[in-house]
């Protein structure tokens, strides 16, 4: 896999969980300095300072953003509170004007991602230079298209990489803003073995009062940071008022936060190796007894063949998929396992005894 440098390695200073806030917008300087105030007195000072320089809006007629003004005031942040800053950009022209501004770290936010022209537009301005960059994932769960963002920042010769997870669109579950999708990061560390995932549970809850759940579950899945919108008047901000919090609010969130250890970063005790044990027997047992359902499959396949039958039966499957639930619900499986698993299991089936019937009639041929 493409080798990139950590977060710890991109020379800033940064480790992990790395604490990333500031407010969703720039909007004036008094703004920021207020903030920067406000974090210094609650002891609060995050390792790298957010804001919001241009602002993709979902419709025209809201804040759109500040634009290259806001820089200026952002590198005043850096002096002011020594440390190093982050903003987002959508197109190459702000690419241009970030590293004019010195901006130590970039993000590319989640409509952007969604945009491979855009995307490789702003790798393209980035190139020669050295700054790390953040690639929220995709508006949709498309896993490839997160990746396909990376690799072309990587492909430029960027390789201070890491990215952020801030949920995604769902036009019917409301509960969130932008619904997570929690082995999303977890395949992302997968096929990018080291890649980091910031969380973002300002834009995943879409309300101050569901930022700590949301951050918590973050930490128990071995996220790598939290980037949180942090205004010192959160109703009164341009933009997304409802998610921002105040510093002191931070404080409290972070303080609340219990932060776990990653397992890789030290060897499994005895205990955890027994179970670990006991779950390599049972996983042992569970394939060999798929095995032999799919070879019983494969029989009532060749008399389906033999009596020209279809492979898909409606009435039996209904049949399977309802009591199999209910016994798995009654062993405690979740109802949403126990469907995902047997479709999962069914659609297996019908693949295979399709493809015997495909073979016998290419041998008829
Ligand atoms: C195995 C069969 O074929 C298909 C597979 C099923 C399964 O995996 O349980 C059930 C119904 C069919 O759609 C069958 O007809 O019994």
């Amino acid at each position: 896999m493409k080798s990139h440098k950590q977060i710890k390695d991109w020379g800033l200073g940064l480790t992990t969980p790395l604490i990333i806030a500031g407010p969703c917008s720039a909007e004036t300087p008094e703004q920021i300095e207020q903030i920067c105030k406000e974090m210094k007195e609650e002891n609060m000072v995050p390792q790298l300072f957010r804001a919001g320089i241009w602002k993709p809006r979902t419709r025209p007629g809201s804040f759109e953003g500040i634009g290259e003004e806001g820089l200026k005031w952002m590198e005043i942040v850096r002096h002011n509170l020594n440390i190093p800053i982050t903003v987002e950009v959508g197109n190459a022209a702000h690419a241009e004007l970030a590293l004019k501004h010195n901006v130590d770290v970039i993000w590319v936010g989640a409509r952007t991602t969604v945009n491979p022209f855009a995307v490789q537009e702003i790798a393209e301005a980035l190139r020669g230079s050295d700054v790390p960059v953040m690639v929220k994932n995709p508006m949709n769960p498309d896993l490839d298209l997160w990746v396909g963002a990376l690799e072309r920042m990587h492909a430029v010769g960027l390789d201070k990489l890491a990215a952020i997870h801030r949920g995604f669109s769902d036009a019917y579950d409301k509960r969130f803003r932008n619904k997570p999708n929690w082995s999303m990061p977890i395949h992302l560390k997968r096929v990018w073995k080291g890649m980091e995932v910031i969380n973002d549970p300002s834009h995943i809850a879409g309300r101050r009062d569901g930022i700590l759940e949301i951050s918590q579950r973050a930490m128990n899945f071995g996220l790598d940071g939290l980037m949180i919108e942090t205004h010192h008047n959160p109703d009164k901000a341009w933009s997304d008022a409802k998610q921002q919090v105040t510093p002191k609010a931070l404080k409290e969130i972070l303080t609340a936060i219990d932060f776990k250890e990653p397992l890789e970063a030290m060897a499994p005790d005895e205990k955890l190796q027994d179970l670990r044990r006991a779950v390599d027997h049972l996983d042992d047992q569970l394939l060999d007894i798929l095995q032999e359902r799919f070879a019983v499959i494969d029989q009532i396949g060749a008399h389906k063949r033999e009596h020209h039958l279809t492979v898909f039966q409606s009435d039996r499957w209904k049949d399977v998929m309802e009591s199999r639930t209910k016994k798995g619900v009654d062993k405690h499986l979740s109802e949403k396992f126990m469907k995902e698993l047997l479709y999962c299991i069914h659609e297996e089936s019908v693949k295979r005894q399709e493809k015997q019937l495909r073979e016998a009639e290419a041998l008829k041929k």
